[in-house]
Formats: structure tokens, sequence, C-alpha cells
């Protein structure tokens, strides 16, 4: 079974308006609140595929209690921390021409918060792989992350990190099963920037040796990813346009369709990048996670090449 988890989840307030103009209020065409977080999307998106997962979180309030009901009308399993506070809102605005994001820190969590988290880890009984995704909340112990993997991989689970923290390059010498940066965070992590495939070489090189099983290195609105796993790089490009609504939960839908498939069949990397990446397309499409009516459409659509060694 696949377990994802947020340590910070949110209501997503996603609003579409015309531009913005300082000091001045201006009134938006539409605005949608949804249940989110990145770990969170991950086990929607496996949901609308079919895949059952555990969502684990640390939640708050009434929208903590929102985006607990709302993922379990989705149909997904729920383990919820309950904390002090309100889990966080984060605001997105399309002005028709940019993207603005706002992200709210979140309510902090305590040592005894991080110890039920534990409890729950190291009760499952069917715990495959965990999927750490997203941003801690305030307050977590240094350690926090360290502790979590070591949680799993004491049960024999593989552990999956998309995490925007410098905390990922510590991480890699656990030996995580798969890592997923965008192009920015592999940049900051390990400092190259990336506009070849070469350079995309140089990176995938410099986490290999940190420790990382594999890598899927998205490279956000250029359409396109490379996967490593260690031996071959893949480079896969979406061949089509698509009209942008909302960004905002493309990565962790493109994340989630390719571990569907390469979990289970790890030679079909290029199957699994085609799904990863019509997947993310289609997301983008639409606010939240949509309803992803085209990503068959999309993947036939989707090049995929390996490198030359
Ligand atoms: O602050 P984090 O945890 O890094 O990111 C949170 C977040 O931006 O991630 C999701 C999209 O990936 C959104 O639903 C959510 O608001």
């Amino acid at each position: 079974m696949f377990y994802t988890l947020t340590a910070n989840p949110a209501v997503d307030m996603t609003v579409s308006c015309p531009p913005l103009v300082p000091n001045e209020n201006i009134r938006s065409f539409s605005a949608s609140y949804t249940a989110n977080g990145k770990g969170l999307d991950v086990s929607f998106a496996l949901k609308k595929f079919g895949v059952d997962s555990v969502a684990l979180g640390f939640f708050a309030g009434f929208t903590g209690k929102y985006v607990v009901d709302e993922t379990m009308n989705m149909g997904c399993l729920c383990r919820p921390v309950w904390i002090d506070g309100v889990t966080r809102i984060n605001s997105y605005f399309n002005d028709g021409q940019s993207e603005h994001g706002i992200l709210n820190p979140g309510p902090a969590i305590t040592p005894q918060n991080e110890q039920e988290l534990f409890r729950i880890l190291d009760s499952t009984g069917d715990l495959d792989c965990l999927i750490v995704s997203g941003s801690l909340p305030p307050k977590a112990s240094k350690d926090f992350l360290d502790k979590v993997v070591a949680h799993a991989q004491d049960r024999g689970a593989d552990v999956v990190l998309d995490l925007s923290s410098d905390k990922l390059k510590t991480l890699c010498s656990t030996h995580p099963l798969l890592i997923k940066p965008n192009h920015h965070e592999m940049r900051e992590i390990f400092g190259v920037q990336i506009d070849t495939d070469d350079d995309a070489r140089r990176a995938l090189a410099l986490a290999h040796e940190a420790g990382v099983q594999n890598v899927l290195l998205t490279m956000g609105s250029r359409g396109s990813a490379y996967f490593s796993n260690g031996e071959d790089i893949w480079y896969a490009k979406r061949e089509f346009n698509i009209k942008l609504v909302s960004s905002v939960c493309a990565g962790d839908c493109t994340l989630a369709a390719f571990l569907l498939k390469w979990y289970k069949d790890r030679d079909n990397v290029e199957e699994s990048l085609k799904l990863a990446m019509a997947t993310g397309a289609n997301v983008a499409e639409s606010v939240g996670l949509g309803d992803f009516g085209h990503v068959d459409e999309y993947s036939k659509r989707v090049t995929v090449r390996k490198l030359p060694r």
C-alpha cells in the first residue's frame, strides 16, 4: 500500500481575477476552495486512477476538518494527527497573464504531535512505500524528517521524497527510492542550472552520488522531464500545448501517475513517463486536480527518448 505524508496540508483558494493593482481592491471573477497539500494530492490522484493509499498528516481547526472530510469523501483512507491551531489556507491568483501564490506557514507542531505520527507509522501493517511531500510546519524538530524516513525504512518500506526544503540534500544519504525535484529545486540543492541534456546529466549524477536511487526531474512549464535510474537517463516531452488554468497541483499528480506505473514495473519507464507528463498537463488545465479526462489522449502525444550513455 502507498502511504502519503503531508506534514503541512492546506485549503487552496484559487482565484481568477483581473490584473492586481497596488493599493486598490479588485473584484475576482471566481474563487474555489479545495482540500490540498502535496502528499494529499498524490493520494487523490492515485484514487482517480483507482488505487488506494493512506493519507497521513497534521490537521487543525475548521480547515483541517474540511481537508480530512474531503479526503474521506473522495474515498481516500486518512489517519490524521489532530493538532492545535488552524490548517493554513494558501492563495493562488491567476490574472490572465501570470500566476501568483501566497503560501502560509501553517500551524506549529509539537514533539508530542510528532510522536503520535511515528506511532501511526509503526502500527502500519501494509506500508510498502511512503511518499513524503511538501513543506514542514513551524516548530517541526530539526530531525523530524530523518525520523520519518527511519520509521518507514525500519518497517521495510521504500521512501519517495518530494520536498521543497534544503533538507532533501541531507536525506539523499538515506537512499530514498525516488526523489522528484523540479529544475529550480535541483539548482538550489545541487547548484546546476539545467538548460541542456548535459546539464541534466551532471545534476542527476550529483543526486545519485549523494545516495538517491532514482530521480524524476520535472522541468515545470517547459513541459518536459528527465528520469534517471543511475544507469540510464530518459527525456520526456509533451508535444502539445495546454490552456493553463492553474499549474498548482500538476507536479504532485505527475509524481502519482509515474509511481502508479513504475513502482510495480521498473522497466516500464517509457510508459510511466508518458502517463506522468499527460496527467500533469491535464491537471494544469483546471483548478485543483480536474477530472483527468484528457490523460489517455495526451499520453499518446508525449515523446520519450533515452539519452546516449
Ligand atoms: O508549502 P508546500 O507544502 O511546499 O506546498 C503547498 C502547496 O503549494 O502544494 C500543493 C501543490 O503542489 C498545493 O496544493 C499547496 O498549497
